[in-house]
C-alpha cells in the first residue's frame, strides 16, 4: 500500500535503471554528469530562479512540433518576436503515452518529409544529446509540457537534458487524459518523478515542478482545482521538489478568476511546507474558443485583463487559432502580444472590484471543506486520503474521462457567469456551502424563465465559442 512517504534511495536507483531500459535514449542519462551540465547553465536558463525573482507576471505559450531544428526555431521565433519570457516544449501524443517507437517512425517520417508528422517534441527518442542541442540553442528557461501518466522516464530525459521545470501530477495528468492508469498506480509513478526532481534539487538544481491546473478545463469549479493542486503540492514537497507552480484555468468570470488565484497563492502557502517557494500559474481559457479569430482575441484579452488584477506569477497564453488546435508560430507569438498589451496597459491602473474578497472566502471555505475530507483519512496520509476521496466521490472532477473519479459532479454559471455545482453528487462539503450555489442558480433560472437543469450546462458549455459567456436559452 503506497503512502506519502520520501522514497528511499535503493527503490529510487531500481526504478530508475528499470525505466531507463525502455528506449536506448535512457542509456545517455547520467545524474552526476546531469548534475554538471545543470551547473554550467547560465541564471538567465535557471527555471526557478527566474520565475520566481519576477516582480510581474511572465507569460508562456506551449509549443512542440518533431524535428529538433524546427523546436529550435519554432522557441527563437516565440522569444524574439512573441517576447515569451518563458518557454514550453510540448510533447507529442504518442510519448506521452509511452509508445516511443510510434514517435520513433513519426520522428523519421518528418525528417523525410519536412511534415509535423507528430503533435509535439519527441523528447525520449531525441534523447538527453537531443534536449541538450535545445537548451543552448535558446537563450531563456523552458519547461516540459506534456500529460503523461507514466511520465518516470520523460523526466529521467529531459532532466538529464538540462529543462528545469516539468509539468503535470499523479491526479491532473489522469483524470482529464486518461482512462487506461487508475490513480494509485499514477500516484506512485508521480512519486518517482518527484523524487527524481527532488533529488536534483538537494543537488543545488531546483527543478520546478507544475501540477496542471485545468484539469479537464470546462467549468472546473475553483475549490476542486485548487484542493487538487494543493494534493499534488503535497505530494511533490514530500519528495524534496521546493519549487511549485499551483495551476488555474480561467473560467471568464472577472471577480471569480480573481479570487481562486488569490486563494491559490494563500492556499498554497498553508498548506505547503515553509520550504517549498510556491508561485501561481493562470492558463488563459482551456475550453471551445470561438472559430473567429478577432473574437478569439477578446477571450485572450479578458485573460490579460484579469491577470493584470490578480497578478499570478505566470500566464500561459493562447492564440486566436485556438479553435483550430496547433496553432501557427505567427499565430501563437500573436497571443502572447495580446496578452502583453492587456497586462500592460491595465496592471499599472488601480483596478477596485466589488465582490472578490466574498467570492475568495466561499472559494476557501469550500477548498478547505475537500482538504478536510482528504486530510482526515488514515492519520492525514495524503496518498490514502486522496484514493479514499475519489473513490467515495468526496473528492470529484466534473467530466472526467478517467474511472478514477465518479464524474457525478456538473457545473453551471449562475447569473453573474460564476461557476457554481448544480450536481453535488457525493462531494464533501458544507450544506450552507450548497445552498448559497443554489440560491445563486436559482437566481439565473429565474432570469431565464427555466428550471435549473442539464440544459443549463451544455447550454454553458458551448456560450464562449458562441460569442457569451454565460448559455442563455435562445
Ligand atoms: C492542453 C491543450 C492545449 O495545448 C495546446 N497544444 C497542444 N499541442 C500543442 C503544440 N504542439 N503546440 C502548441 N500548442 C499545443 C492546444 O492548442 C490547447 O490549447
Amino acid at each position: 500500500m503506497i503512502r506519502d512517504e520520501r522514497i528511499p534511495a535503493d527503490q529510487l536507483r531500481r526504478i530508475d535503471e528499470e525505466i531507463r531500459s525502455e528506449w536506448p535514449t535512457g542509456d545517455e542519462v547520467d545524474f552526476e554528469e546531469a548534475i554538471a551540465y545543470h551547473e554550467s547553465l547560465p541564471d538567465r536558463k535557471r527555471f526557478a530562479d527566474v520565475l520566481e525573482s519576477a516582480d510581474k507576471p511572465l507569460l508562456q505559450p506551449r509549443a512542440g512540433v518533431p524535428r529538433l531544428e524546427d523546436q529550435i526555431d519554432l522557441l527563437e521565433y516565440l522569444h524574439g518576436e512573441g517576447k515569451a519570457d518563458l518557454l514550453p516544449t510540448t510533447i507529442d501524443s504518442y510519448t506521452r503515452d509511452n509508445e516511443y517507437e510510434k514517435a520513433q517512425e513519426g520522428l523519421e517520417k518528418a525528417r523525410e518529409t519536412d511534415e509535423d508528422t507528430l503533435n509535439g517534441f519527441p523528447a525520449v527518442n531525441h534523447g538527453v544529446e537531443g534536449c541538450r542541442e535545445l537548451i543552448e540553442a535558446i537563450d531563456a528557461p523552458i519547461e516540459v509540457r506534456h500529460g503523461t501518466p507514466d511520465a518516470r522516464l520523460l523526466a529521467a530525459i529531459t532532466f538529464a537534458g538540462g529543462f528545469q521545470s516539468f509539468e503535470g501530477g499523479p491526479i491532473s495528468y489522469n483524470i482529464p487524459y486518461t482512462k487506461r492508469h487508475g490513480l494509485e498506480e499514477t500516484i506512485e509513478r508521480w512519486q518517482f518523478v518527484d523524487r527524481l526532481a527532488g533529488a536534483y534539487t538537494e543537488r543545488g538544481v531546483r527543478i520546478n515542478r507544475e501540477p496542471f491546473g485545468p484539469l479537464t478545463g470546462t467549468l472546473v469549479p475553483p475549490s476542486i482545482a485548487i484542493a487538487i493542486m494543493l494534493i499534488e503540492g503535497k505530494l511533490a514537497a514530500t519528495q524534496g521538489v521546493r519549487s511549485i507552480t499551483l495551476g488555474y484555468g480561467q473560467v471568464g468570470n472577472v471577480v471569480q478568476d480573481v479570487a481562486a488565484l488569490n486563494a491559490l497563492q494563500k492556499l498554497g502557502d498553508e498548506f505547503l511546507p515553509d520550504e517549498v517557494v510556491v508561485t501561481t500559474v493562470f492558463h488563459e481559457w482551456m475550453g471551445g474558443f470561438p472559430p473567429d479569430e478577432a473574437r478569439a482575441n477578446g477571450v485572450i484579452g479578458l485573460g490579460g485583463m484579469t491577470a493584470a488584477i490578480a497578478q499570478p506569477d505566470k500566464v500561459i497564453t493562447k492564440s486566436p487559432q485556438e479553435f483550430q488546435g496547433v496553432p501557427t508560430k505567427e499565430a501563437n507569438a500573436a497571443g502572447l502580444r495580446t496578452t502583453r498589451q492587456v497586462i500592460d496597459m491595465a496592471i499599472e491602473q488601480d483596478i477596485d472590484i466589488d465582490g472578490i474578497e466574498e467570492e475568495q472566502e466561499l472559494i476557501e471555505r469550500e477548498t478547505r471543506c475537500l482538504m478536510d475530507t482528504v486530510l482526515e483519512h488514515d492519520d492525514g496520509d495524503v496518498v490514502q486520503g486522496t484514493l479514499k476521496a475519489f473513490d467515495t466521490g468526496a473528492l470529484d472532477v466534473p467530466f472526467a474521462p478517467s474511472d478514477s473519479a465518479k464524474g457525478a459532479v456538473l457545473p453551471a454559471r449562475d447569473d453573474d457567469g460564476r461557476v457554481r455545482i448544480f450536481e453535488w453528487g457525493d462531494l464533501a462539503m458544507d450544506d450552507d456551502i450548497k445552498e448559497i450555489h443554489k440560491a445563486r442558480l436559482s437566481r439565473r433560472a429565474d432570469t431565464e424563465g427555466r428550471d435549473q437543469s442539464f440544459r443549463m450546462v451544455a447550454d454553458d458549455v458551448d456560450a464562449i465559442s458562441d460569442g457569451k459567456l454565460i448559455g442563455r436559452p435562445q
